[in-house]
């Protein structure tokens, strides 16, 4: 297994490009499982999630032309040769398990496992089934897998959430597209890859309104034809590099940035005493922070436009450095606090206290043998090894590779110090 070597304590100063959103891509490439047409998808980010769910795909019969080392992917569902999901592949991550929904809508029935994802809590899949049974999908669960039919069709229905799920609203929105009559989700979740979909859909010829807020409607149609759409820049990449940046010290400019997606991040940082200079018109997010000490800073994870739980890992490595106490609390998964133990190795001082995480800033970290956990809290410990004295080696690197394009180059562009070595563990 793959390991980075971070010699810390080096300023990062210089230009990111900001990478297509995993968490849109992803639902993005699902949707192409609606129509017989080709899809189109540019701006796409070349990741393991990516690349999995293109296998997927293709072992559902989809035609896949995507070359390595290119951001645009052609998809082409003319013909389902197969509407079963398996196991090894659905279990690699939480989004290919909203391949259910289109694949009922397309052929009436669908087996599908359920799914995996980073291990951050129980994440059930309820809500997901639920809406999808309002719309008339006669539904099993057995053997760890979801089997489904319709052989009525699918209908519109009236779904209240319980709580606002991404993948529900994303997985309810993509199958009523092609049900007939109207949908109405409430309490829907509101994250911008959701509008990102939306547009996709609509692009394709669906009727979707209101995403952006909690009611989404959505007028079901008959057909859905092929489009081109780019996807939406990376939310939870572009502000990992800037709490690298801010972490580091130095002077960094983030390219492509989506900086209205950015809003609760931009003002935490602002708060730490960090410089940020958001350009919207340009997409440009300017991150400066030039010897003074980070004020510790409390935050409370919260669905968006909330501070995204998908940033708190990072926002930790950062606290660990601060002057002063920030209290961390996760509030939307209940196991996402796995970071916490290993930035202790560097020697942040932080203390989980339930769904809540105490962080003493310490003058300084001090390079140490780490372990990835998962996604978000992997790439947690590359900042805090840019930020450390001496040399990190971050272990279990495979989580990073399913949501970080390019991460070395795009840091060592900046000055960082970052080597991958292959081979075994520490
Ligand atoms: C691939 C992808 O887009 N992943 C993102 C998506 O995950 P994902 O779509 O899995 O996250 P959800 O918004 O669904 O989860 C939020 C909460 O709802 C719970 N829940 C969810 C569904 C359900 O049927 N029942 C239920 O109880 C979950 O356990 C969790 O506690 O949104 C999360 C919240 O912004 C992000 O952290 C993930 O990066
Ligand atoms: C939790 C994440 O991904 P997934 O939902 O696929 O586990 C993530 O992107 O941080």
């Amino acid at each position: 297994m793959d390991r980075l070597n971070i010699i810390g304590g080096a300023e990062l100063n210089g230009r990111i490009p900001v990478s297509g959103a995993k968490n849109s891509a992803l639902k993005l490439m699902v949707a192409c499982l609606l129509t017989d047409q080709p899809i189109t998808l540019t701006n796409m980010p070349s990741l393991a999630d990516t690349r999995f769910l293109a296998q997927l795909l293709e072992t559902l019969g989809v035609e896949v032309y995507w070359p390595k080392g290119e951001s645009t992917c052609h998809l082409n569902a003319a013909e389902l040769k197969s509407t079963i999901a398996p196991y090894e592949q659905v279990r690699k991550m939480r989004a290919s398990f909203n391949v259910l929904g289109p694949l009922i809508a397309r052929s009436g029935h669908a087996t599908v496992s359920l799914p995996g994802g980073c291990a951050i809590g129980a994440r059930p899949v309820d809500l997901h089934l639920q809406a999808l049974e309002a719309m008339g999908a006669d539904l099993k669960v057995e053997n760890g897998y979801v089997k489904a039919a319709a052989i009525q069709g699918l209908k519109g229905a009236h779904i209240v959430f319980s709580m606002p799920s991404v993948g529900a609203t994303e997985h309810a929105m993509l199958t009523a597209t092609l049900a007939s009559g109207e949908t109405i989700l409430e309490n829907a979740a509101r994250e911008p890859e959701i509008e990102d979909l939306a547009d996709c859909l609509n692009s394709m010829g669906a009727k979707i309104s209101g995403t952006g807020t909690s009611t989404i409607r959505i007028v079901g149609v008959e057909k859905l034809n092929g489009t081109t759409h780019a996807v939406m820049p990376d939310r939870i990449e572009a502000g990992t590099y800037a709490m690298a940046a801010a972490a580091a010290g130095g002077d960094v400019t983030l390219d492509g940035a989506p900086v209205d997606a950015l809003g609760a991040m931009i003002a935490k940082l602002r708060e730490a005493g960090v410089t940020v200079d958001a350009d919207e018109a340009a997409s440009t997010l300017r991150i400066r922070r030039n010897g003074t000490r980070l004020k510790a800073v409390s935050v409370s994870t919260q669905p968006h436009p909330g501070f995204p739980t998908d940033l708190q890992a990072q926002f930790m490595a950062l606290m660990s450095v601060a002057d002063g106490t920030s209290i961390i609390r996760e509030t939307i998964f209940e196991n996402r606090f796995m970071h916490a133990p290993e930035l202790s190795r560097l020697g942040a001082d932080i203390n989980v206290r339930g769904q809540e995480a105490v962080v003493k800033g310490v003058d300084h970290l001090t390079g140490a043998p780490v372990m990835a956990t998962d996604l978000r809290a992997s790439v947690s410990l590359v900042i805090a090894g840019l930020a450390a004295e001496g040399e990190t080696v971050v272990n279990r690197i495979y989580h990073l590779d399913r949501g970080f394009e390019r991460l070395e180059a795009k840091l060592n562009a900046c000055g960082a110090n970052i080597k991958r070595l292959a081979g075994e563990d520490e």
